[in-house]
């Protein structure tokens, strides 16, 4: 039994396995079926560049998650969770308790906000660490996925024991190639990150266009602005994340940045899946009611992209 486990191969799955198996790190990769397993450990996974240069496949160890969730006497000690939000159900987590040994570490790669929550509630025994990660991930098919931009990882730490084991789980990706640090102040990058997704990612999937467009006309310029002076109001309000004009400034770069991707929640209405809209506007709209303010541009973002579906 590998010391750690990824679950879910989609595109952050596959990038982690990837890097990790390419310069031995011991680390299994637990799919959601068996058929996508049988065709890792045959195949491989292919690594493309953002050029779309490919290495020679990676060796990988894969198997379906219900195999992997037996009693966990010897499961591997820390799991990298890289599934979306929407997979978070009753069924996936009660495998994952099983998978899991006591005292285990679950490394939380999910954007969005809630998931930190549900998983320390399904999994009492486990120490949860929230990692962000600005990494760009697209999976092409069941054994390829492509880097699409170089980002870092933060991994989540605190000065008390409750993250004892960030020190290693950053040690672990700095070794793959990745550039990671264990960081005191996470909670104010997963904020950061809600932001950003918050303003992009609705727009983007229900205008059906690519990052960089957002920007090529005023009137989006404008919906955009007006959705993120109101969700920068709800979440500056809940934890102190920085300057208005720097954060929308970090909004235009990531757009540039990654102009000519399409957004996850793109992808996802593309594919006909759930997107992550839950817990990403609908987190902030379930802040702005905590907090007793109205949020009517996530209120309306947040219904019409359901109703995409
Ligand atoms: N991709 C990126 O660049 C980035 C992603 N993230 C975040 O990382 C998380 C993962 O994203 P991403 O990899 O892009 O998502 P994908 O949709 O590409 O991959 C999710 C994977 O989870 C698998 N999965 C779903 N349910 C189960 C289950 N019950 N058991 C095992 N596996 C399961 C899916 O399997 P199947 O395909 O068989 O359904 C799929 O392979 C998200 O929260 C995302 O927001 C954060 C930063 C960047
Ligand atoms: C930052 C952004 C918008 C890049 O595409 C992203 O994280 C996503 O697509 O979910």
């Amino acid at each position: 039994m590998a010391n750690a486990a990824i679950v879910g191969a989609g595109a952050m799955g596959l990038l982690l396995a990837a890097k990790m198996n390419a310069v031995g790190v011991d680390c299994e990769l637990w799919t959601r079926t068996v058929e996508q397993a049988e065709m890792l450990g045959k195949e491989g996974i292919t690594l493309q560049r953002s050029t779309g240069e490919q290495q020679e496949p990676i060796a990988v160890k894969a198997m379906a998650l219900e195999e992997a969730a037996t009693p966990p006497e010897g499961g591997p000690g820390i799991l990298f969770l890289a599934v979306k939000q929407t997979a978070l159900k009753p069924d996936f987590l009660a495998s994952l308790a099983r998978a899991v040994p006591s005292g285990g570490t679950i490394v939380a790669l999910q954007n969005g906000y809630g998931h930190l929550e549900v998983l320390a509630k399904a999994l009492p025994n486990s120490v949860v660490i929230p990692v962000v990660t600005t990494e760009g991930a697209l999976r092409i098919d069941g054994t390829t996925v492509k880097h699409t931009g170089r980002g870092d990882f933060k991994v989540g730490k605190s000065d008390g024991p409750r993250y004892d084991g960030s020190n290693q789980v950053e040690r672990m990706l700095n070794q793959a190639g990745f550039s990671a640090i264990a960081s005191n102040d996470w909670e104010e990058a997963l904020m950061r990150k809600l932001l950003a997704n918050a303003v992009i990612n609705p727009l983007t999937a229900l205008w059906g266009v690519r990052n960089g467009q957002l920007l090529e006309s005023e009137p989006k310029i404008d919906v955009m602005k007006a959705l993120f002076r109101e969700t920068f109001g709800i979440l500056q309000r809940h934890k102190e994340i920085g300057e208005e004009d720097e954060l929308w400034e970090s909004i235009e770069r990531i757009c540039a940045a990654s102009a000519v991707n399409r957004s996850s929640m793109l992808q996802d209405v593309l594919a006909g899946r759930d997107t992550e809209i839950d817990f990403i506007n609908g987190a902030v709209c379930r802040m702005a009611a905590e907090q007793g303010v109205p949020s009517p541009w996530n209120d309306s973002l947040a219904a019409l992209v359901k109703a995409m579906r």
